[in-house]
């Protein structure tokens, strides 16, 4: 596997008033891998996955997106009094970078969402296609007036290659949520691919899920990562699906990483025992 880093979480502090909902993370992720994000409820894992994508500035810290700095912030002004992280000091000096989310996606990030988002009155192959004109090279005047017809025809065809690639060509003149839930959460992947992403990031994909759609899921997560040539990022409580699919782990328990490691290291790792997996089995 090649070693080129993707993505460089570096001293991220996310405070919410006087919540640190993440503490001062460090994390690497390499091309191609899939790295999981485990740890208690309220740990942090989804206000990092924010900060990642652009939902949030962090308090402090800063991104790297394939050796990019692409978010950067540091405490500024009253926040310097309230701010109770660490490592401030080393951003002072730099400017503030902070993408809003549609710029994140269009630099090769997409993420997927613990409660799923689809478009709800759109049908299966609209989702898809909406999400392909995040992408649109074309400038408000002609994608107003639908002057550049070429652009839509070709992404009308991605979107539909797209769905036979996932295996939703069958319903894709169904309505988004009439579809049941394990191919809900498939087309929201799909509507990530929609993007062209290097990077995926996946919020909770097996939640709701029995033990059939977790396995199918497991398959097409390690599918979709080698036909698209993906770097995967997934926050995960399904503890089977998280051993089987994983590269490597990385635990949060109060906002603070406390491990990393393969998914045996983790297994037997004393910390990660004691504060998240309790010694039990997997779920
Ligand atoms: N917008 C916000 N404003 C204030 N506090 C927040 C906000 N978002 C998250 N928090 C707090 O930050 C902490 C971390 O929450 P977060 O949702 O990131 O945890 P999590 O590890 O994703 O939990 P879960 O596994 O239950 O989804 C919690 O204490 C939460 O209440």
């Amino acid at each position: 596997m090649s070693t080129e880093n993707v993505l460089k979480v570096e001293n991220i502090t996310m405070q919410f008033g006087g919540v640190i909902a993440v503490d001062n993370m460090n994390l690497e992720i390499n091309k191609g891998e899939i790295v999981s994000l485990i740890g208690p409820n309220g740990a942090g894992k989804t206000t990092a996955f924010n900060v990642i994508t652009g939902v949030y500035a962090p308090s402090n810290g800063a991104i790297y997106y394939k050796g990019n700095k692409i978010v950067q912030n540091h405490p500024q002004g009253k926040m310097k009094k309230l701010y109770r992280g660490e490592n401030p000091a080393m951003y002072e000096s730099h400017r503030v970078l902070a993408p809003t989310p549609d710029k994140i996606t269009c630099l090769g990030i997409a993420r997927t969402f613990q409660n799923i988002r689809l478009f709800k009155s759109q049908t299966v192959f609209d989702n898809i296609l909406i999400a392909k004109h995040m992408l649109r090279t074309s400038n408000v005047f002609t994608a107003t007036f639908h002057l550049n017809g070429k652009e839509e025809a070709r992404m009308r065809e991605e979107s539909e290659r797209l769905l036979e690639i996932v295996g939703l060509t069958d319903v894709r003149n169904e309505l988004a949520t009439s579809l049941p839930y394990g191919k809900q959460r498939r087309l929201e992947i799909a509507r990530a691919l929609a993007t062209k992403p290097e990077l995926l990031l996946l919020d909770e994909p097996a939640a709701g899920m029995n033990p059939q759609e977790t396995l199918e899921l497991t398959e097409f997560i390690d599918e979709i990562r080698k036909k698209f040539d993906l770097t995967v990022f997934m926050i995960e409580h399904h503890m089977d699906l998280v051993m089987e699919i994983s590269d490597r782990i990385y635990v949060l328990d109060f906002g603070k990483p406390i491990a990393e490691g393969t998914p045996e290291e983790i297994r037997n790792n004393p910390k990660v025992i004691e504060a998240y997996l309790g010694g039990a089995d997997d779920e």
